[in-house]
């Protein structure tokens, strides 16, 4: 019994949150059970080898649970837990294998997590290359690699792979990058004379690293995850990297949140062999290959800018096949069955040497 009488009564709300929670287990379980109806109904019209996940019914799912949301959960936070649901009722038709770009502590694993939940298989690799492979050769469902960070800017290695792969790209999830400074249990802070980690999450730390270790050498590493697994067994060095790979070495933070801008993230594809149907609110990326001609890159955006399509993201990378000398690659918003869209694909179509959709996407929801 609480002293003060405007308190509740602890007891009386404890029981009342154990037959709620008797209520959502009960809900949760029904939910499951139409996931498994859904299934039986994809096996009946699809066959064995029916996409089980679907993207723009997850979206459509998680942006209504945000928009009818009351709290005092936060829609983040709300979204979050339906995510694990949805995770585990998909898991129920069928585990979802998904490869990424590892090893495991890395953000792409964490951003992996973030877009498919704890239920979905998730398979590090060496190598971006190494995950589009995985995909292609149908070992896994879907990959998911890095393509760019706002501070660093596009990773080339991603795009470079889609010049040679028939896959699409089926989501987008973007990730809060937080990097801290880290150690293992006998390092002494003042001994500290190396410190390791990926070469980007080193610049994204470089000011930081300017003002607190000036002159201690950085040594660039395959992965922050490697460069936590190798502070581990060594007293005088230091690694830079996420929550993640803390976590999985069970390192000591020195220091938390050590990258120069505060908004610092990084955006991931997921990739599959799958073409999404529109979900309502959608982007599109497209690669275009063009002949070195004068006003090239003004053909290719003149048609976004007359049909009003608000272009997000355009790229630049050498073509490797010397038939042409450029390939853009370009992100809209819109999908490539919306009738204001087509036009604006057929006009480039055919100014273009070459043109691939890679993909039409719900807009990141989480
Ligand atoms: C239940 C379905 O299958 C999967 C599970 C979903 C869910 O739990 O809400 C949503 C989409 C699919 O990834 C479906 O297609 O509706």
């Amino acid at each position: 019994m609480s002293q003060d009488k405007s308190l509740p009564d602890l007891a009386a709300v404890r029981k009342e949150i154990d037959a709620i929670d008797q209520q959502l287990q009960l809900l949760i379980n029904q939910r499951a059970a139409c996931a498994q109806k859904v299934a039986q109904v994809k096996i009946a019209e699809e066959g064995e080898n029916a996409f089980f996940y679907r993207p723009e019914r997850e979206a459509q799912v998680l942006r209504n649970i945000m928009e009818r949301n009351q709290g005092p959960l936060s829609n983040e936070e709300i979204a979050r837990l339906f995510r694990e649901i949805m995770s585990a009722c998909l898991a129920l038709e069928r585990p979802v294998k998904v490869a990424y770009l590892g090893p495991e502590g890395t953000f792409t694993q964490q951003a992996t997590i973030k877009h498919f939940g704890h239920s979905a298989v998730c398979v590090p690799m060496a190598a971006i290359d190494e995950v589009f492979r995985e995909v292609e050769a149908g070992s896994a469902d879907y990959g998911v690699v890095p393509i760019e960070n706002s501070t660093e800017g596009v990773i080339s290695h991603t795009l470079d792979s889609f010049m040679d792969s028939g896959l699409k790209i089926s989501g987008e999830v973007v990730l809060r990058i937080h990097q801290h400074l880290l150690v293992g249990e006998n390092t002494r802070p003042e001994k500290i004379s190396t410190i390791y980690s990926h070469a980007s999450s080193l610049a994204q730390c470089r000011k930081w690293l300017d003002a607190h270790y000036p002159g201690i050498e950085r040594v660039p590493m395959p992965s922050n995850a490697e460069a936590a697994r190798k502070v581990k067994g060594e007293w005088h060095s230091a690694a830079i990297a996420g929550d993640m790979a803390a976590e999985l070495y069970n390192l000591k933070r020195l220091a938390e949140n050590i990258e120069d801008t505060p908004d610092n993230s990084t955006r991931f594809l997921i990739i599959g062999r799958q073409t999404v149907p529109a979900s309502g609110d959608d982007k599109t990326s497209l690669m275009v290959s063009m002949r070195n001609q004068p006003g090239a890159l003004h053909q290719i955006l003149e048609p976004f800018n007359r049909h009003n399509i608000d272009m997000t993201r355009i790229e630049s990378r050498p073509s490797r096949s010397g038939a042409w000398n450029y390939v853009f690659f370009i992100d809209f918003s819109g999908h490539v069955d919306d009738a204001r869209v087509q036009p604006v694909l057929k006009e480039i179509g055919e100014r273009a040497a070459d043109m691939k959709v890679l993909g039409s996407y719900p807009r990141g929801v989480l």
